[in-house]
């Protein structure tokens, strides 16, 4: 059977990836490829099975919003995840019995996979920093994916009873040290030429270890998001996180 897909964000930096991604795969047609002056209807209109969105932190959740409430599974890449976001979506879909919602804080795979390594490394290592480096147009920071990574290390570390990082530094310019996600500091670097990488930094008594991640252009992220659209049909309600429908 043909998945009939849409992209919403189709003129983005990934949204326009995306687009010649699906169009390019095998059981899938692009049926809707929406811009911000779009109207949602299109998205019924064309009776879309799976909707990939890549916007904005501003505009994901009214386009979710419209999905759910239309029976249309959702594959998001967008960033801007909080606690109260997800539990809007939750009741969204609480009440879309049978649909689907994957938000991916990362589609790559080595990202994923860089992810799960800092998780594994996490209780092994007194010290760790991350620090992500993006395009200088990206709208958020810290990035979706260093503010994952750093929640998996603080669960991680905590689930084995490390204590809290412990800084002694008493002087310094205000966000010298980075943000506190869950006490684990996060640098975000924002440079014109770069597109998506992430350094995650653990240290010991006589030792680092570096796990580095680079993502140079967006078809790293397109089998992410064509893998995603294949299966959110068969994962019903929230899945957050690609690896979830990955062999890991
Ligand atoms: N999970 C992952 O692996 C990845 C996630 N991302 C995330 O995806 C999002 C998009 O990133 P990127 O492509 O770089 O950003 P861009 O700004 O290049 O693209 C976003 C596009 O969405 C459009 N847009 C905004 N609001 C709406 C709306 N309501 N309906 C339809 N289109 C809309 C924008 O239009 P306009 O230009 O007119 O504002 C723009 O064309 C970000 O949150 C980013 O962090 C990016 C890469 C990988
Ligand atoms: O805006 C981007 O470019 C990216 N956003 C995502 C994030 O915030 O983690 C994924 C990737 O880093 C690229």
């Amino acid at each position: 059977m043909t998945l009939r897909v849409a992209v919403i964000g189709a003129k983005g930096r990934i949204g326009s990836e995306a687009v010649k991604a699906v169009e390019a795969a095998e059981g899938l047609e692009l049926v809707a490829a929406l811009g911000r002056d779009s109207k949602l209807t299109e998205l019924t209109d064309a009776r879309v099975d799976v909707a990939v969105e890549l916007t904005h932190p501003d505009s994901v959740m009214g386009n979710l919003e419209y999905c759910l409430t239309h029976g249309i599974h959702v594959v998001t890449g967008t960033t801007g995840w909080t606690e109260e976001r997800l539990e809007t979506v939750r009741g969204l879909l609480a009440a879309a019995p049978g649909l689907g919602l994957l938000i991916a804080p990362n589609f790559s795979i080595g990202a994923i996979l860089g992810m799960k390594f800092s998780q594994l490394a996490a209780k092994y290592f007194e010290s760790v920093e991350v620090v992500e480096l993006h395009h200088d147009r990206k709208a958020d920071a810290p990035s979706g994916t260093a503010t994952r990574t750093a929640q998996l290390i603080a669960a991680a570390r905590a689930e084995a009873g490390l204590p809290p990082q412990q800084d002694p530094t008493t002087h310094s310019l205000p966000g010298a040290r980075g943000a506190d996600v869950d006490g684990v500091p996060v640098h975000a670097v924002r440079l014109r030429g770069l597109l998506a990488h992430q350094q995650v930094m653990f240290g010991d008594t006589g030792e680092t270890l570096t796990i580095r991640h680079d993502s140079m252009h967006h078809s790293s992220f397109m089998p992410g998001i064509l893998l995603g659209v294949r299966k959110i049909a068969d994962h019903p309600g929230l899945t957050f996180g690609l690896e979830h429908f990955l062999d890991l």
